[in-house]
C-alpha cells in the first residue's frame, strides 16, 4: 500500500504535517493494517500555499491548472532578489563623497551625495538659473524619455550647515550600480543656495534616510532605498566611507571580506526621520572609559563629528595648545604632535576614531594650526555622527531590524 501513505504523505506535508509511518513492531491494530500517528515537522518550513499545491501536481505529474501556474509564476517574480555595490569617491579633505547615479531615458550620468541623514534626491537641473551652475553636471527631464512631471509637486530643503535647494518634482528611472528604480521621484532644483553652487563637483544629493522626512509637498515621495529595499536579498544597505581613497555603499548584502572582528549592533529610533542611535559613552585616548549617554544620527551627508560639549572640551583639554578659536567658529590644535585617538561606545562595543583622523584640515597657511574633526553639536538638538567616525567604520544600515552594525575594518 505504498501509495496509499505516500500521497497521504504529501497531502500531510503540504499543510505543514508530516505523517510518521510506524515501523512493524509499534502498530497498534491487528495484523495487516497499519494506524498513521501525525506528528508536527518541527522543520518544515511554511511553504507559499499555491507552492505546496503546485508540489503535489508536479509530483504526479498532473498538468498544473492555469490559475495555479499564474500564481506561482507570480510568486516567483516576487522571490527574486538582488544587491548592488557603488564605489564613492572623497573630496578634498574627505569633505564629502560624491557617488555616481544615472538617471532617465538614455541615461544622464550625474555624481551625487548619498546623505544618510536626508530623504530627498534632488538633482542640479536645466530649469535652473545658469548664474546658479559651477561646473556641475544637470538632469534635463526634457531630454528623457521616461520623465513624468509630479504636476502640482514642489520642494524646499534647508540642510544642517545652512546650505538650502528647491524645485519640483519627476518621476524618472534612477540606476545605482546595477540596481535600478523605473519610477524614481527626480527632484529637479530650480534654485540652489552658494554652497552648492560653489560645491562645483557635486551634481545634488541622494537622501538615505527615512522617507517619513520627505520634503516633497502635497505628497511626500519614497527613497531611492525604500523603494528597492524589497527588491533586495536583505532591506539594508552599507556604508564603507574611507579616508582620501574610495569606498562603497552596498545595497542587500554584508561583505564579510569588509570588516573584522564582530558588528556592534545598536537600535535605531526612526522617529525623527533619522538613523538616530545612543551611545552609551566615550574615552579619549587610552583613558577611562566614561558613561555618557550620546544621542545622536549616523549622517553621511555631514564631514564632521559634532558631540556634547561636555564631551568635546573634555576631549580638547587633553592635547597641549587645543583651543576654540572664535574666528574660525570651531576647536583647533597644533596640526603636530598626533591628537589622542577619540572612542565612542556602540552598545557593548567600541568605534575608535585614530587621532590623525580627528585632525581635519589645516586652520592655517602655515600649517601649524588643524581644525578639529570633532567638535560641539550646540543647537542642533541632537549629536551628529559624520564622515569623520562613519570612515573609521564599516556600518550597517539595516531598515529590517531597525538597527545600526557598527564593525572596525
Ligand atoms: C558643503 N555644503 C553643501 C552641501 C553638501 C551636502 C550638503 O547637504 C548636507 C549638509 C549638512 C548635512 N547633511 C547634508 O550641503
Amino acid at each position: 500500500m505504498l501509495l496509499f501513505p505516500t500521497i497521504l504523505t504529501a497531502a500531510l506535508a503540504a499543510t505543514g504535517m508530516a505523517a510518521a509511518i510506524p515501523s512493524r513492531d509499534d502498530t497498534t491494530a491487528n495484523k495487516g493494517t497499519a494506524s498513521l500517528l501525525q506528528v508536527r515537522n518541527p522543520s518544515f518550513e511554511f511553504r507559499h500555499g499555491p507552492l505546496a499545491l503546485a508540489k503535489a501536481y508536479q509530483k504526479f505529474g498532473a498538468p498544473m491548472p492555469e490559475d495555479l501556474r499564474a500564481a506561482i509564476a507570480r510568486f516567483r517574480q516576487n522571490q527574486k532578489r538582488t544587491t548592488g555595490t557603488i564605489a564613492t569617491d572623497p573630496e578634498k579633505h574627505d569633505v564629502e563623497y560624491l557617488t555616481p547615479i544615472s538617471v532617465g531615458t538614455p541615461s544622464q550620468d550625474l555624481v551625487v551625495d548619498f546623505d544618510t541623514g536626508s530623504s530627498d534626491l534632488w538633482v542640479f537641473s536645466t530649469e535652473m538659473s545658469t548664474s546658479d551652475i559651477k561646473g556641475q553636471t544637470v538632469y534635463d527631464p526634457n531630454n528623457s524619455s521616461t520623465s513624468e512631471k509630479v504636476q502640482g509637486s514642489t520642494w524646499k530643503i534647508t540642510y544642517g550647515d545652512g546650505s538650502s535647494s528647491s524645485g519640483d518634482v519627476y518621476l524618472d528611472t534612477v540606476t545605482i550600480g546595477n540596481l535600478t528604480v523605473p519610477s524614481q521621484a527626480v527632484e529637479a532644483a530650480k534654485k540652489v543656495s552658494s554652497e552648492f553652487t560653489d560645491d562645483s563637483h557635486n551634481d545634488g544629493l541622494l537622501g538615505l534616510g527615512f522617507s517619513a522626512i520627505n520634503a516633497v509637498e502635497p505628497t511626500p515621495q519614497n527613497t531611492f532605498f525604500d523603494n528597492i529595499k524589497g527588491s533586495l536579498d536583505a532591506p539594508l544597505f552599507t556604508v564603507d566611507l574611507k579616508h582620501g581613497t574610495p569606498g562603497s555603499f552596498n545595497f542587500g548584502y554584508i561583505d564579510p571580506a569588509a570588516y573584522i572582528g564582530n558588528i556592534s549592533w545598536t537600535p535605531v529610533d526612526s522617529s525623527q526621520g533619522y538613523w538616530g542611535f545612543t551611545s552609551p559613552g566615550y574615552a579619549v585616548g587610552t583613558g577611562a572609559f566614561r558613561n555618557h549617554s550620546i544621542s545622536g544620527i549616523a549622517d553621511t551627508g555631514t564631514t564632521l563629528l559634532l558631540l556634547p560639549k561636555s564631551v568635546v572640551s573634555a576631549y580638547y583639554k587633553e592635547i597641549q595648545g587645543a583651543q576654540y578659536d572664535s574666528d574660525q567658529g570651531g576647536y583647533i590644535f597644533p596640526c603636530s604632535p598626533t591628537p589622542p585617538d577619540f572612542v565612542f561606545g556602540v552598545n557593548k562595543g567600541i568605534v575608535t576614531v585614530p587621532g590623525d583622523m580627528v585632525s581635519y584640515a589645516p586652520a592655517d597657511s602655515a600649517n601649524q594650526n588643524c581644525f578639529g574633526g570633532i567638535q560641539t553639536d550646540t543647537g542642533i538638538g541632537f549629536s551628529i555622527f559624520g564622515d569623520v567616525a562613519l570612515k573609521t567604520s564599516f556600518v550597517v544600515f539595516d531598515a529590517g531590524g531597525l538597527q545600526l552594525g557598527w564593525a572596525a575594518k
